[in-house]
């Protein structure tokens, strides 16, 4: 469950300070998969860093699972990242890696062990199985989406933040990766904030959040 209350979150613009989030308010059930829609530069993105713990806010809170991460130290706040999903626009993949060592790398340094077998099970559900030998760059954009997916799944987090995922493909592909990841959420009762530009794929989702005027509608 995400709580954010009055979150206030500023940029350097020059000799200026400019508000990107102003008293920013949203609630989001366990469980439940939302989208993130607005206009580009709205600060859909500087939302989910914040979500993440990799910006911390000028004030306000963004309590998660009843705690308020805002004042955590930087340990705590490392801790809690661990703890979460991220899938990205352009993958963030590592090139010399295989499928498999990319599912596992992050996992093995948070010294979180996933058996092959659990590793093999999700890749099958992802329908790259046959690809955990492969290098990224012998992979489609669409696949390399489903290794990501299955890099942010295999930790088990609560919590799953995606920014754009499907930004580089088509709209087909988009509407395949987003089904798998919804359909995986579901089973495993993972809380999704999604980014998207796609209105289709946002209202694909359970509820649809709107950035505006530095504010939260929907
Ligand atoms: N590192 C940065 N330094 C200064 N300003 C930034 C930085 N990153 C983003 N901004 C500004 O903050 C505002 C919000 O950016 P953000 O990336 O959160 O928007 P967005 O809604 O995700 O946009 P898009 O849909 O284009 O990805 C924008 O005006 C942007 O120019």
């Amino acid at each position: 469950m995400v709580e954010v209350q009055n979150l206030v979150f500023t940029r350097r613009d020059g000799d200026l300070n400019r508000a990107v989030l102003d008293e920013l308010s949203l609630s989001i059930a366990a469980k439940e998969q939302v989208s993130i829609v607005g206009d580009s530069g709205s600060g859909k993105t500087t939302l989910i860093h914040l979500i993440g713990g990799l910006l911390r806010p000028d004030s306000g809170s963004i309590v998660i699972d009843g705690q308020n991460i805002t004042q955590f130290n930087d340990t705590e706040l490392a801790l809690y990242r661990r703890g979460l999903g991220m899938i990205f626009q352009h993958y963030q993949l590592l090139a010399p890696l295989s499928v498999y060592d990319n599912i596992v790398f992050q996992a093995q340094l948070n010294q979180l062990n996933p058996k092959q077998s659990d590793v093999n099970a999700l890749a099958e559900r992802l329908g790259i199985l046959h690809k955990l030998t492969a290098l990224p760059q012998q992979l489609s954009g669409g696949e390399q989406q489903r290794v990501g997916i299955a890099r942010a799944m295999i930790n088990k987090p609560k919590l799953l933040l995606a920014d754009e995922p499907t930004g580089n493909l088509n709209a087909a592909k988009s509407e395949e990766v987003v089904s798998l990841l919804r359909e995986l959420c579901e089973e495993q009762g993972v809380n999704l904030l999604m980014v998207t530009h796609s209105q289709h794929l946002a209202d694909s989702l359970d509820r649809k959040i709107t950035i505006q005027n530095n504010r939260a509608y929907g």
